[in-house]
């Protein structure tokens, strides 16, 4: 299967230190790929560098085959990657629908190749990659319909995170990049949440979902990898991850 997003060799830090010490990940096109790892390892860091946040030190970061390390956020937006960023970062005195608005004012159709590769056909129904308009977005998620007319600073913490994922969408991502949604969100609202996202099965679009809450992840997710003091340290299967208990406590912790 053709990779949408490969990482090679990345290193990325902060002022001189290295956070990110050859980061080596690849996702392929439409599938969900959840980063996992204890806190600190560096998980964000590698979104914001993917994102082009921040700039690596050294390494390659290609999208659809193009190669975007180092290049302004705004470029690799335009090559269709958007972020879901951890903490929301909603617009607060805007309502709901001037969020989604002046999301779609900015986006541009990416560029380049459409995407190749063997998608499975699962994902890819009929009438998928219709451009998002925040139309669609109300009919994906409801409660944003129902809380157009609220202001960002108004919505509960799930229903922001649920318009920082419609923002998101508004830019037609081919990839999205994720991080912690479940992120301060009640049981009972990350199952509504986790419903939004599987919304998007069927979309054909590729993710990378960093998360610390393993339920969360196991649902959603094709495939685990594991990070460890920046570096990628597992990679595998979410089924194969799921019956290794042994191998999910050593690396995570976890039971
Ligand atoms: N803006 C920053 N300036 C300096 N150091 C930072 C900055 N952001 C993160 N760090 C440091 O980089 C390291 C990795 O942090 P990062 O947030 O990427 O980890 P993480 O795996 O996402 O952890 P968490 O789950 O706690 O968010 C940590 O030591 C952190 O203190």
């Amino acid at each position: 299967m053709t990779d949408l997003l490969s990482v090679r060799g990345l290193r990325a830090g902060y002022a001189g230190t290295t956070v990110l010490d050859g980061v080596e990940f690849t996702v392929p096109a439409g599938t969900v790929v959840a980063l996992l790892g204890r806190n600190g390892v560096g998980k964000s860091t590698f979104i914001h560098t993917v994102m082009g946040m921040l700039k690596p030190y050294s390494g390659s970061i290609r999208v659809d085959g193009r190669e975007l390390a180092g290049a302004a956020a705004h470029t690799v937006a335009r090559s269709g990657v958007a972020i879901v960023p951890q903490g929301r970062r909603v617009f607060a005195p805007l309502t709901v629908d001037e969020n989604l608005r002046i999301a779609a004012r900015g986006a541009k159709a990416p560029t380049g190749k459409a995407p190749t590769g063997k998608v499975p056909t699962s994902k890819v129904p009929t009438g998928a990659r219709d451009p998002w308009t925040p139309e669609r977005v109300y009919e994906l998620i409801p409660r944003l319909a129902e809380r157009r007319a609220h202001r960002g600073d108004q919505l509960s913490g799930g229903e922001q995170q649920m318009l920082a994922i419609g923002r998101a969408l508004l830019r037609n991502p081919r990839l999205l990049l994720l991080d912690e949604p479940s992120d301060g969100l009640a049981p009972a609202v990350i199952d509504r949440i986790a419903e939004v996202l599987e919304g998007l099965r069927g979309e054909g679009i590729a993710a990378v979902l960093v998360e610390q809450d393993l339920h969360l992840a196991f649902r959603l997710a094709d495939e685990v990898a594991v990070m460890q003091k920046g570096r990628i340290v597992h990679r595998s299967s979410t089924a194969d991850f799921r019956q290794d208990r042994h191998r999910a406590h050593s690396l995570l912790g976890v039971g």
